[in-house]
């Protein structure tokens, strides 16, 4: 079990494949650990350094008060690249995460190379949309939420499957504050402008069923990015590494490649 002390902070992350390899590095989306990416990674190619962490208040990270701020989240995946030497890294942010990819991104040049953004938008939802959601957590948990997210993480069909119920699962047991936390910091985020500053190889990957951050945001945000690239992967919806991990990791392994990462 891997956790770094950072700032105060413990945070529990995974450092896999070649410690001497190019840095690949997710960022998770509301809600999730880093399970969320457990069955992209064996599709991988070779010859990578794979690192994964539990932003703060989720999975096995610590949880502090909320509310969160964006900067705070980019500081705390700040803090573990550089406690783990971690430079020029291809850096994949889903949701959430693509918005910690965004704000890291602007801010540490040196630490990221090339990104993708999946699931994610410069700005999500609105203020009373947020305040909402914190509000109704706050009120009776996430348990009282857990139906309508799911219905925006995945398709139809998926919800008819054993996994659904282990993610749902996965979904409740997040830490209440931890949830809420991010979900302010998530409210307080619009990055349209520092994103269009980016000037990095980026790829934007949308689910054609995603309820949370549909394509038409992924599309506009990656847009922002001069020279970027945008992938869909239809019949998935918020969380297609889940949905279709062998497209994704199709989608993923072709962006590693043409940025010459591996
Ligand atoms: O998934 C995220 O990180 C935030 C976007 C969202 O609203 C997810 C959901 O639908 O619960």
């Amino acid at each position: 079990m891997l956790m770094a002390n950072l700032n105060g902070l413990r945070v529990h992350y995974t450092d896999q494949g070649d410690p001497d390899g190019p840095a690949l590095v997710f960022a998770n989306s509301l809600g999730t650990d880093l399970r969320l990416w457990d069955q992209v990674l064996p599709l991988l190619p070779a010859g990578l350094r794979i690192i994964r962490y539990d932003k703060r208040g989720h999975g096995l990270t610590e949880v502090t008060p909320g509310p969160y701020k964006m900067g705070t989240l980019v500081a705390d995946l700040e803090g573990l690249l550089d406690h783990l030497k971690v430079r020029d890294c291809l850096l994949v942010g889903l949701s959430i995460g693509g918005m910690i990819a965004q704000g890291l991104a602007v801010k540490r040049m040196d630490l990221v190379r090339a990104m993708v953004l999946s699931n994610t938008g410069a700005k999500i939802g609105t203020a009373d949309m947020w305040d909402e959601r914190i509000a109704a957590v706050r009120a009776g948990g996430i348990e009282a939420l857990a139906d309508a997210i799911m219905q925006r993480w995945f398709s139809a069909p998926f919800h008819q499957t054993d996994a659904f119920h282990a993610w749902r699962n996965m979904l409740v047991r997040q830490p209440l504050e931890g949830y809420a936390g991010c979900s302010a910091a998530i409210s307080g985020t619009d990055f349209y402008t520092p994103t269009s500053g980016l000037r990095l190889p980026a790829l934007g990957i949308a689910g054609s069923e995603d309820g949370s951050t549909p394509p038409d945001l992924v599309r506009e945000t990656i847009d922002l990015i001069p020279g970027s690239k945008f992938e869909l992967i239809r019949g998935a919806g918020h969380l297609p590494c889940v949905e279709n991990p062998e497209d994704y990791a199709r989608i993923l392994t072709g962006f590693i490649r043409d940025t010459g990462h591996v």
